[in-house]
């Protein structure tokens, strides 16, 4: 028996962690640790006796009273069985450490409490007020108070609290798990019994449903509830019990509780009705009734809450081998830890350039279709037109117009010309460096266990941005200088091969001398540097994406991240800390 009721304990003590956790069972879709484990809610119409039901299980005066609704949020009532002689005393979850001695307080407190949340207007609230009350004279219990079920809304309140109540009401006892002891008073028909009809629409069988009939006292003389109390009038799996509570003239002269409760047993005891139903009768039959119903439901739960909380255990382990374990303290252990994640997000980095992952084809696209198309749209035509190489070559001539072939009109024509393939050498630098930067940017996204870790991403994302910076200038350099090797030295063996005008002197198809500076003659030297300058956009088609791919992707696969290894090694890691709550790594380096 006393490992039955510390496993009560416990599982109170469970409900009060799903409490702090915001799980009340509310109106969560998923399966909650509340809903998994027994609760008794107590059910019942306004002035049913509820209040005083509650009140005489747990001994002791302590909830508000008045007219109209006085519970407008759920109280769950958890009773802990103390020592004997330890003194009694009540707390509050959001009063934590707070002992409340006078019971009359802890009335004003649940006033108070309701009122904060539901303010003083009568509304009503499914946040349930936590109550705990330890005492010798109480068994291991938890109880959830119910507004009581109304018919009609009272002055300030909307009409629809009528069902707001209905449904929070219903949504506490709907759940399998919860026992509802409904409350009735035996001086009303049963046929409208709001408890009754209420817990036989959620639990048809009644195997849930302790039938409670209060007011036995109040019962017009000549007649008797045995046909109830029997379980001949409305039976359940459970047999009814019935109450004797303080009459309000009572609890005016206030009777106390121990008073109440010795006249309730000698009620049934000198009962000519009842007598022979005594011993199962009053309210402390009802409270070690539900105590022990509670044990054998929680022994045969046992079961469902153990894998319930295995299941959740067995999800939190697959989450936080997803999110990733946590990292050891020491520095060593941390720097090991930093350039695991680094080689992970490489590795993820790299796939995406080889092809394991999308992306690094984009780079081929680069090469295939914007430079080409790049060159393509370059200005020759224009520069090479029969009047600019006029231009050109005349001012390359000076006062002395060329003799036989304007050699210096020719080295400017070309030089000018190919001055324009700095503009697509330089645009595929950059396209690769952008199509790598949002490489780095997927690739980050996509290493999980980077995740937790929002600082090391960040300072990951900018080491490999400066590292692509750095081979994009080095990049930018080299395709520059393609270009420029193009302007130092031309290919001799291209124009020897070129028919000469000298040549031709003497051949009848030949251009004569007088030709020499007619637009013919200009617009072949435009053609010979247009072939020219086609020979060396052919050679920069293959050698800018070569100088591209060593300087840029090559390196990025190489070294992207040597230099912040290279700080890593460096300089000590100072400061580096999690904060558990946030599961939040902060490296900073100095
Ligand atoms: N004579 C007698 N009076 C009772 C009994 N049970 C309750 N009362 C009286 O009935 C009135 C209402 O009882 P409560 O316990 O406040 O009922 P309740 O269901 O909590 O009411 P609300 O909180 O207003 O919904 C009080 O004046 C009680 O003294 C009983 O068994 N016998």
């Amino acid at each position: 028996m006393a490992t039955m009721e510390s496993l009560i304990g416990l599982v109170n003590r469970i409900q009060r962690a799903c409490t702090v956790l915001g799980d009340y069972g509310g109106d969560s879709a998923l399966p909650t640790l509340w809903e998994a484990l027994p609760s008794v809610a107590v059910v019942g119409g306004q002035s049913s006796g509820k209040s005083s039901v509650l009140e005489s299980i747990v001994g002791r005066d302590f909830l508000p009273r008045g007219s109209g609704i006085v519970t407008r949020r759920p109280l769950v009532l958890q009773l802990h069985k103390t020592e004997p002689g330890l003194q009694e005393y009540a707390e509050f979850l959001h009063l934590p450490k707070k002992k409340f001695t006078d019971f009359s307080i802890v009335r004003k407190e649940i006033q108070e409490e309701t009122d904060r949340v539901t303010g003083k207007s009568k509304q009503i609230s499914p946040v349930p007020i936590h109550l705990s009350i330890y005492s010798p004279n109480v068994v291991n219990l938890t109880l959830i108070d119910l507004p009581g079920i109304t018919k009609v809304a009272v002055e300030g309140q909307p009409e629809s609290v009528v069902l707001e109540i209905e449904t929070m009401v219903r949504s506490y006892i709907e759940k399998p798990n919860c026992l509802i002891l409904a409350i009735t008073p035996a001086n009303q028909d049963l046929a409208t019994s709001d408890a009754v009809k209420l817990s036989r629409e959620v639990d048809p069988t009644g195997e849930r449903t302790f039938g409670v009939l209060t007011k036995l006292d109040l019962m017009d003389k000549g007649t008797n509830a045995l046909d109830i109390l029997e379980g001949r009038s409305y039976p359940l799996q459970h047999p009814w019990v019935g109450i004797v509570n303080r009459s309000q003239a009572d609890i005016n002269k206030n009777v106390d509780m121990i008073a109440a409760r010795r006249r309730e047993h000698e009620f049934f005891a000198t009962s000519p009705d009842y007598g022979h139903l005594a011993t199962k009768m009053g309210s402390e039959y009802l409270a070690k009734l539900l105590s022990k119903h509670l044990e054998s439901i929680i022994k045969s739960r046992i079961p469902g809450i153990t894998s319930l909380i295995n299941r959740s255990i067995d999800e939190l382990e697959s989450e936080l081998d997803h999110l990733g374990r946590p990292v050891a303290v020491d520095a060593g252990a941390q720097l090991y830890t930093i350039l695991e994640l680094c080689r992970s997000f490489d590795r993820i980095f790299k796939e995406h350039l080889d092809g394991g992952r999308p992306g690094g084809d984009r780079i081929y696209g680069v090469f295939d279709n914007q430079l080409p198309a790049a060159l393509r749209k370059l200005p020759f035509d224009r520069h090479l037109s029969p009047q600019n190489v006029r231009k050109v070559v005349s001012e390359a001539d000076g006062y002395q117009p060329h003799l036989i072939a304007p050699e210096q009109g020719y080295r400017r024509l070309i030089d000018s010309a190919l001055n324009y393939f700095r503009g697509p050498a330089e645009a595929s630098v950059d396209a690769v460096h952008f199509v790598l930067k949002e490489l780095v940017r997927r690739s980050i996204g996509e290493t999980q266990e980077l995740k937790r870790f929002p600082t090391l991403q960040s300072e990951i994302a900018a080491a490999a941005n400066e590292a692509l910076e750095r081979f994009r200038d080095d990049s930018k350099k080299t395709t520059m200088r393609l270009v420029e090797m193009e302007s130092s030295y031309l290919t001799v063996d291209f124009f020897r091969k070129l028919p000469q005008d000298m040549e031709r002197v003497g051949n009848p198809t030949a251009p004569s001398a007088a030709d020499r500076y007619t637009e013919g003659h200009f617009r072949r030297i435009g053609s010979n540097v247009s072939s020219y300058v086609g020979m060396v956009s052919e050679t920069l088609k293959n050698t800018i994406p070569k100088a591209v791919v060593h300087c840029q992707v090559k390196e990025a696969k190489r070294s992207l991240l040597d230099h912040f290894y290279a700080q890593l090694g460096k300089k000590e890691v100072l400061n580096s800390c999690f904060l558990p709550h946030h599961r939040h790594f902060f490296l900073s380096i100095d």
